[in-house]
Order: C-alpha cells, then structure tokens, then sequence
C-alpha cells in the first residue's frame, strides 16, 4: 500500500504574505505539490461544477464527438492521449473537455444550451474564479523566489495566459487487468502552475524522485474544500529545477471526476531560467523557450490519435 503524503495547506486568505510564501517556497523544493484553502469559489460553485460536468459525460458518445477537440477546446474520448508514452497500452483510460482562455472565448465548444442549460455559465464562472486563485499563487511562488510579486505579470507571463481548464472523467468499469491500465499515466504538467479539484475518490499518486529505480509512489489524500496546486515544467525551468514539477498519475480506483485548471504562460512568453536560480556552480540547465512552441511539442507526443489539438 502507497504511504499518504501529506503536504502543507496554504491559506490564500492569509495577509502575512512573507510567511505564506516561505511555506509556498519549502513545499515546491521539497515536493512540487500543495494544497490550498480559501481561494475564493464557493462550495455551491463547486457543487456545480461536478453536477454540469457529470452531466455533460453522461450524453451519448456521438454527442459528445460532435464537440470532438480542435484548437485545443472540447472533447476528447477514451485512450486519445497516454501521457506516459513509454507504456505499451492503448492510451489513458479517461475521458475530458477542454476550456481555454476566456479572451478567445469564440474558439471554446459548448454544449447546446438546449441539452445542458447553465453548463457554459457555470464553466466560465469557475474559470474566472479560479483564474484569479491561480494569478495569487503566481505572485506568492514570484515572493517565494525572492522576486517582486509581481514579477510573473511583468514579464508578460500573465498577460493573456494560456489557461486551460480540462474536465475529466475516470470511468470505473475500465478492464485493467490485461495491461498497465492507468486513468492518466506518469507525467509532469507542463506549464507554470495547476489547480486541481477532485470529488474525493482516491487515485491521485506522486513519485518525488523520478529517476530513482524502483519508483516510489506516494497518494496524494485529498482535502475537502482545498485545491491541489502543482508546479508545472516551465516553472521547474524558471526556477533552475529549485521548484519541482513532480511526478504524478491517477491509478483506476473506480469512477472519479476531477477538473485540472492548468495556468501556462502568454504564449509569446520566453522561460529562461531565472539569474537568481542561477549561480557558477549551479548554470542554467535549459536554453529559453517561447511558451506556445513547448506547449504545443508536449501535447503532440502524448496524442495517441491524430487529434486536431493546436493550441491557436
Ligand atoms: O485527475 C487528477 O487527479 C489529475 C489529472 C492530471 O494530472 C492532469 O490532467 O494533468
Ligand atoms: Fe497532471
């Protein structure tokens, strides 16, 4: 039996900033994960969320495929990605749709107002919420790296971010037995943050050394009324691997939804890794890169089918 990890709980309604962000600083050195409280969406919201989103997996799979992802928003079936492209099965057993930024919000599917009546302003009710948690937490990881709070808006990071909020659902009758069957397999996340809520059913694990043989894997509990906010790779390389972008999956425990809100820079943005993560003995590990063309090199390796996932 994996142990329970237990990891620090933020409160994002705190006003002694500096002591929040030296607990934000010791969680991503030492695990790359936190939990977060008072972060500003009601229960009721929340509640929501899960009703429309279980609503919404419940149609027909036709219906669901005429909403079928392009430019990277709306839906996508059972095994199209395996993020943990060294396994031999036939994908990851989920199923998911994608929201992207609300300033382009003409390219977002929807489903028929018909069918599912108060899903859209549901969604984008959270997404804005949980936009405004995320840019916190972006200023307090900035204080946590001994840089102004406001450093990530000025770089222009989070100027038009590439947020991506994703629905998931685990269906719990997946055959796992014949092959190494995962509800989403190994893998970092690739941008800056994400905020992950989850309706409670166990599955979520992290390995915190990656390339220690054999891997550990630990659960990651989770806490009624708290997000999971995890580092992602741009942040890791930002911060010279100071702050981890940890290993994680979610192992088929029976049927879970969960929504990931994943905060990524403005897709023009270029990571570098950050001069006071650096040092003579510690160079940077990762030459720059612009944010969209990371971004978009990831998704096109995970893709299991060929999926018209462009980000723009
Ligand atoms: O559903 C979860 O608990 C985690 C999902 C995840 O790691 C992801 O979508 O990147
Ligand atoms: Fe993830």
């Amino acid at each position: 039996m994996p142990q329970a990890l237990q990891l620090p709980i933020i409160d994002l309604s705190s006003d002694d900033r500096l002591s929040t962000a030296h607990l934000i600083r010791q969680a991503c050195v030492d695990h790359g994960f936190f939990y977060i409280v008072n972060y500003g969406v009601e229960e009721e919201l929340l509640k929501k969320v899960f009703e429309q989103s279980k609503k919404f997996f419940s149609l027909p799979v036709e219906e669901k495929m005429k909403l079928a992802v392009k430019n990277h928003r709306g839906y996508t079936g059972m095994y199209q990605e395996k993020l943990d492209t060294s396994l031999s099965s036939k994908g990851d057993s989920k199923e998911s749709f994608y929201i992207g930024p609300q300033t382009e919000n003409h390219l977002n599917q929807w489903p028929s107002e018909e069918d599912l009546p108060s899903w859209r302003s549901t969604m984008e009710a959270y997404h804005k919420k949980v936009l405004s948690a995320g840019t916190k937490v972006s200023s307090l990881i900035a204080l946590a790296l001994n840089l102004d709070e406001d450093f990530f808006e000025k770089l222009g990071a989070l100027n038009d971010p590439l947020v991506f909020m994703r629905l998931l659902h685990y269906p719990g009758d997946v055959d796992s037995s014949k092959e190494e069957m995962y509800g989403a397999s190994a893998h970092s996340d690739y941008g800056m943050i994400t905020l992950l809520l989850t309706d409670g059913v166990p599955g979520l694990q992290v390995c915190r050394e990656k390339s220690k043989q054999p891997q550990v894997w630990e659960d990651v509990p989770s806490i009624s009324g708290a997000l999971i906010v995890n580092i992602g790779d741009m942040m890791e390389r930002w911060s010279n691997c100071l702050f981890r972008s940890t290993l994680h999956r979610v192992v088929p425990t029976g049927e879970r939804y969960s929504v990931a809100f994943f905060v990524d820079p403005n897709k023009d943005c270029i990571v570098e890794c950050l001069e006071s993560c650096c040092s003579e003995s510690c160079p940077p590990r990762f030459p720059p890169i612009r944010s969209s063309d990371y971004l978009q090199e990831r998704f096109r390796v995970t893709a299991t089918a060929s999926v018209e996932n462009y980000l723009l």
